[in-house]
């Protein structure tokens, strides 16, 4: 099923942790990233995910423009794993310039990378566990998804305040709704990030950069618990979770 031609050697996993969003659908304060959970910043949440993976052995964190040094700071405040290496770089004006700047970090012996949104504190081992698998055996793009809830509609966007027409109903049943860490052969990535610029288009997620070049994306089941912190309510949601989980379990 997967390219054969994918020289053999060693694989070394890392993961490039997106934080330097604004977090302006949360509301006014800090960025995102590093608004806290339970007490701890949202992306140390980020970072002992990625950690917790016995397969990963890096993690890039991409920190806001101005708050690197800040960044570097909590982390050094924080338990993580010694067995993980932690780097920390600036990022940029888009998602897709941050992750870019993740990529341009990483050492040349990684050869598989995840990229994982700091919103996204309370991804389970298993779901990263279960991306990082399916990339080592060969799929160049894996992205984690749940089936949708709701029935989807693609309309014509019309002006703010106004009704808009509803174009079509894509058959729920073929949708997904896809989370992080999404998974990559590394040389695969690049080369999406290289074309995708180049071609001055934007991008919501990695692995739909991926798609424009023609590579399959292949998905393994999400969690619910992955579930990204957007919107206020998320919040709420988010410390429920991380309550249960600490009144139910070591964490
Ligand atoms: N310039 C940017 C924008 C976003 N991100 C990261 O990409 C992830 C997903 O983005 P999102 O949830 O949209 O975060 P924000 O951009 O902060 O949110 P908003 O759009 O509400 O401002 C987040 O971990 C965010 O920090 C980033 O690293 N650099
Ligand atoms: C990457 C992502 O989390 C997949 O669902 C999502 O596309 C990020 O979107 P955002 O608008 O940057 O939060």
């Amino acid at each position: 099923m997967y390219d054969e031609s994918r020289p053999e050697r060693p694989r070394r996993t890392a993961a490039v942790i997106p934080a330097a969003g604004r977090g302006v659908r949360l509301g006014p304060g800090a960025p995102k990233a590093l608004r806290t959970l339970g007490g701890t910043p949202m992306l140390i949440h980020a970072v002992r995910a990625m950690a917790r993976s016995r397969a990963v052995s890096l993690v890039v964190v991409v920190a806001p423009a101005d708050g690197a040094g800040e960044v570097k700071n909590l982390l050094d405040e924080h338990a993580l794993p010694d067995r993980t290496d932690i780097l920390v770089v600036p990022g940029g004006e888009t998602r897709q310039e941050s992750v870019r700047a993740g990529l341009d970090a990483l050492p040349e012996d990684v050869t598989d990378v995840l990229v994982h949104d700091a919103a996204r504190p309370l991804v389970p081992v298993d779901t990263v566990d279960a991306v990082v698998e399916a990339v080592r055996a060969g799929a160049p793009a894996v992205v984690p998804a749940l089936p949708l809830a709701d029935t989807v509609k693609e309309v014509e966007p019309g002006r703010p305040g106004e009704p808009e027409p509803v174009v079509a109903t894509p058959e729920r049943s073929r949708l997904r709704a896809v989370q992080t860490p999404q998974g990559f052969d590394r040389a695969t990535l690049v080369r999406a990030h290289d074309s995708v610029a180049v071609n001055g288009e934007g991008a919501t997620d990695d692995a739909g950069m991926v798609e424009k070049t023609g590579v399959t994306v292949v998905v393994v089941p999400g969690h619910e618990e992955a579930f990204k912190v957007t919107r206020p309510l998320d919040l709420v949601l988010a410390e429920a979770v991380l309550a249960r989980r600490r009144a139910t379990d070591a964490y």
